[in-house]
């Protein structure tokens, strides 16, 4: 026997069953009764639920309400409506399901078993509950017929007697046709609407009733691509329209008639189209409405790279637009576009997973996927670039676009992964489908990935012909107005191919309009290709400045994340590919500079201690025998640290005399001496906001070792014949060659310039301890000898090799190095042998000086004597500088650093926490110091 709604109200009210669940469902029910639509986000967010347990309550009670004896109210239609637009197709025809036993027939509870199940899955419950089986069997297949005939449509779907009842079930359907086309039933979603509106001679039947539907079809005709039907469409629908109860439905179809004016270039009409929509909305109080008109002008904003305004736009329409899934998940999508051309790749990873599940399968959707997996791949969440893939699997059609999103999708994860063949599989895969889409929504996309891939594997010539091709396709003949991320591509092909000319012209015409939506990276791609360049042909000064626009790059995408993402971040760079890119070494313990060769433990622990060092603040004291790369490790020391964006300037004091050097460190006055013609900036003062690096300090005579020494105790100093005092912020960075501390012994270097410069010190270990580094350096000198003689590289035959590996190499890496260069220009075949190198090598052993000794601390009572403090201030600064040293060998580490030193951690805290330098390098800057030990005063009577 059918129960009744009133049964169902009488027995939620029952004192015995009034448990939350069941109040929460009687408040949905008094909701859904409201006079005014109630927004599903506040209904929710009052029974403290979820969006989406508010949803199905909501929807429930609203089925409920529609039964007989609850006449379908448009307050509770609306609620419904967008209750509706919330669930998944199954929950809707769940809960249809689950509510039709309680029915007795009714035409809107057949129009909603219809509307919410046309594929007819939910007619058992609703025969038994309704014994009209035999109508509903009729009305879906009439409505799934390919071309349903409007005279033969059955009674009961017959809108034409429905007045106010039939315009909010032309919404529901309108709803319904929206949340099937989400679900992946794109045919089933047309069919409703199309079966609704009656396919034949639509000219004078769209009225009231038919309000909802004429936006609905409209968007699916445009779509689905058919522009001039929509267009006609719209012009019949608007007459149709004019009364005040079809305002929204009029608005809707101006956006979307802005929508065709934008895709069409017309902006300045589309303008004004959204400026109609926005005011009338306003007047009509439709808020919705005026948020879907700042979403198009968002989206116009975008289109003229204002991507602030587009954000504020985006987020002014977000609010307007709350609760309401499918307007909600466009002004998200738009939000997140934005997001990601201002560089902000997490706001935009957010917004674009938020706007998926809203947006309609397959047009937004299909897009939207691969840009979202893009920007997970970008930020090295594979994870989520995955799930996302499923998501789309699981609910794409079976059509070419579908395909071509689904391979995009696929390819760009195999590509984050490192899977080159895998993807250029997939995306051989596609090579049918692409024919069929439109060029410029995948053809660009896969075109990059091919290339990328090709790249990768080292298939230049291929990836050559396919950016051919590509162009050929497009009919890209014109290159002012061809895509920049095709000249970045154009300029990475023809760098990988030899062609240094073609990849700088192309290059320059990249950097002229930056594209930074398509391809997240393209500002560092850019500045990475810069550098490239500039190594292969450019002067020091071209490759200095390259490279630390590169680096500021990095360091400015990595800034941007927080510090669990940038380890993500950092990872996927670290990947094989994007470590070709950089040019970087390839280093298992994180990033390091790209021009930091070497991939021995002894030379990755160096780096390791480098990255450290470059955290702190703290003057860093390098030591190693001459041409090891100190001052490569100053440069990294500078790049990897906050002052990578300030100047990095190196003084080698060895090389200039002592009055030359004290105007060359602190400037000098004009007529401060004999030349002086103008007032001029020292290096101190160069460098101010960078790093100062001064190699071979301990040749600095004692005058200057007490200028200097002077400059860092106070942080200012006088320029050579001036009186002003000139403040700096410099950090820096010291290196030397000779033992300082027998420096310092032998009375020759300043003790207290020594502790000021020796903050926390690191050893460059020689070339004879990196045994696997030194064919990898020399084959990396091959390549840049190659590249400046504008040839294909050359490689060694295993006899160079051997002797090679064999050589102590008391030059370390600037020996290597001129050896490479020589034996280059010797060597008339394309294997260097070992006639060419062997007399190379032993001139080298000859010319040999005695290897100096690294630097020790061997005669301590001497040091103590030098220092010339107390005992205590001596000691206390041992401990100091044993402690910043082991931290920095420990990763910062306290616990480890304890044990090390083998101290008690109490003991190491108590120690680290009063001193704000080795409570910066332990990441224990926040900390509060310890407070002076005072004495407690004594309870009375104690
Ligand atoms: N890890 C490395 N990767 C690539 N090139 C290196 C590396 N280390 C050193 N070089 C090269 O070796 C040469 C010497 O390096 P650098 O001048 O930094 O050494 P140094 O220790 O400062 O020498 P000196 O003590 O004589 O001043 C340079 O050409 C540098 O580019």
């Amino acid at each position: 026997m059918p129960v009744s709604p009133d049964d169902t109200i009488a027995s939620l009210l029952h004192p015995a069953r009034r448990e939350p669940a069941r109040l929460r469902r009687l408040t949905v029910l008094a909701a859904c009764a409201a006079p005014r639509p109630l927004p599903v986000n506040t209904l929710a967010e009052a029974l403290g639920t979820s969006l989406h347990e508010g949803a199905r309550l909501a929807c429930e009670a609203g089925l409920c309400t529609m039964l007989p004896g609850h006449r379908l109210a448009p307050a509770r239609a609306a609620t419904l409506d967008m209750a509706v637009n919330l669930l998944e197709v199954a929950e809707v025809r769940e809960t249809c399901a689950r509510l039709a036993p309680l029915a007795e027939a009714s035409d809107e509870a057949l129009l909603l078993g219809l509307a919410a199940d046309p594929l007819g899955q939910g007619r058992e419950p609703l025969q038994q509950a309704t014994g009209r089986a035999a109508d509903m069997v009729e009305g879906i297949l009439w409505a799934l017929a390919p071309t349903p005939s409007r005279s033969r449509m059955p009674a009961p779907w017959n809108f034409a007697h429905w007045g106010e009842q039939a315009r909010w079930a032309s919404a529901l359907l309108a709803t319904a046709a929206h949340v099937l086309v989400r679900g992946g039933q794109v045919a089933s979603g047309h069919a409703l609407v199309a079966w609704a509106l009656g396919t034949e001679g639509l000219a004078g039947r769209i009225s009231g009733a038919h309000g909802f539907l004429a936006p609905t079809h409209l968007q699916f005709l445009l779509d689905a691509g058919q522009r001039e039907a929509g267009i006609a469409f719209a012009r019949e629908a608007h007459p149709a329209l004019a009364g005040p109860e079809n305002t929204f439905s009029r608005l809707m179809m101006t956006v979307l008639e802005g929508r065709v004016a934008m895709d069409a270039g017309d902006d300045t009409l589309a303008r004004r189209l959204f400026t109609t929509v926005e005011g009338q909305a306003r007047a009509a109080g439709l808020d919705d409405l005026v948020g879907l008109a700042k979403v198009a002008f968002a989206t116009l904003a975008r289109r003229a790279e204002q991507n602030t305004a587009a954000i504020q736009l985006g987020l002014a329409a977000l609010s307007l637009l709350c609760g309401e899934v499918p307007f909600e998940a466009v002004a998200l999508l738009g939000l997140g576009l934005a997001y990601s051309r201002e560089g902000r790749h997490l706001e935009a990873q957010s917004a674009l997973t938020l706007a998926l599940p809203g947006l309609d399968i397959p047009f937004q959707q299909l897009s939207a996927y691969p840009q979202a997996i893009a920007t997970d791949c970008f930020l090295g969440d594979t994870a989520e670039a995955e799930r996302k893939l499923a998501a789309l699997v699981a609910r794409a059609p079976d059509s070419p676009q579908a395909r071509l999103s689904v391979g995009l999708s696929r390819a760009h994860l195999h590509c984050a992964r490192g899977e080159w063949e895998a993807a250029l599989s997939t995306l051989d895969g596609l090579s049918g489908d692409e024919e069929t889409a439109q060029p410029h929504l995948y053809a660009i996309p896969t075109g990059w990935l091919r290339v990328e891939a090709l790249l990768a594997l080292e298939r230049a010539e291929e990836a050559s012909s396919v950016l051919d091709a590509l162009a050929q396709r497009l009919y890209l003949r014109n290159s002012a107005t061809q895509p920049a991320r095709l000249h970045l591509l154009d300029a990475r092909v023809a760098f990988a191919n030899g062609d240094m000319a073609r990849a700088r012209r192309a290059l320059r015409r990249a950097s002229a309009r930056p594209d930074r939506l398509s391809a997240q990276d393209f500002t560092l791609r850019v500045r990475v290709l810069t550098l490239q360049l500039a190594e292969a042909g450019g002067t020091e000064a071209q490759r200095l400045s390259a490279r630390q626009a590169a680096l500021a790059e990095w360091r400015r995408l990595i800034d941007a994340l927080p510090s669990e993402a940038q380890q993500r971040f950092r990872r996927a760079y670290d990947r094989p590919r994007l470590r070709t890119l950089l040019g970087e070494s390839p280093s298992e313990d994180g990033f390091a500079p790209p021009y930091l060769r070497g991939s021995s433990a002894v030379f990755r622990s160096a780096v390791a201690q480098l990255r450290k060092v470059a955290s702190s603040d703290a003057s860093v004291l390098l030591f190693g025998e001459t041409g090891v790369g100190k001052e490569l490790a100053a440069r990294a020391i500078h790049d990897l640290s906050r002052r990578a964006s300030g100047p990095f300037v190196a003084v080698n004091c060895a090389a200039i005399n002592d009055e030359l050097l004290l105007s060359d460190l602190f400037g000098h006055e004009r007529g401060a001496f004999t030349g002086a013609m103008a007032r001029q900036r020292g290096r101190f003062e160069q460098a101010h906001g960078g790093t100062l690096f001064l190699d071979e300090v301990a040749d600095i005579s004692p005058r200057g070792q007490a200028a200097l020494l002077r400059a860092l105790q106070e942080r200012s100093f006088q320029r050579v014949g001036g009186a002003e005092t000139v403040q700096v912020d410099v950090r820096v960075v010291a290196a030397s060659n000779r033992n300082l501390a027998k420096a310092v012994r032998a009375g020759d270097f300043r003790q207290d310039l020594f502790f000021r410069l020796n903050g926390i010190q690191v050893e460059l270990p020689p070339l004879r301890e990196r045994d696997e580094d030194v064919l990898l350096l020399a084959t990396y000198f091959l390549e840049q000898a190659a590249q400046e003689r504008g040839g294909a590289p050359k490689s060694f035959t295993p006899e160079a090799t051997r002797l090679m590996r064999a050589h102590p190499w008391p030059g370390n890496v600037r020996e290597l190095h001129n050896l490479v260069r020589a034996a280059d220009v010797l060597s008339d075949a394309p294997a260097i042998g070992g006639a060419v190198l062997a007399p190379l090598l032993q001139r080298a052993l000859e010319c040999a000086e005695p290897r100096p000794t690294p630097a020790a601390m061997t005669d301590i009572p001497m040091l103590f004597r030098q220092h010339g403090g107390s005992l205590r201030d001596f000691l206390a600064e041992v401990q100091r500088q044993c402690i910043a040293q082991s931290l920095v060998e420990n990763g910062g580490n306290v616990v480890a650093t304890a044990s090390a030193l083998r101290i008690s951690r109490s003991r190491l805290t108590q120690v680290v926490l009063g001193n704000a330098e080795l409570r910066r390098m332990s990441g224990r800057e926040l900390e509060t110091p310890p407070a002076r030990p005072t004495r407690a005063p004594r309870a009375r009577g104690a």
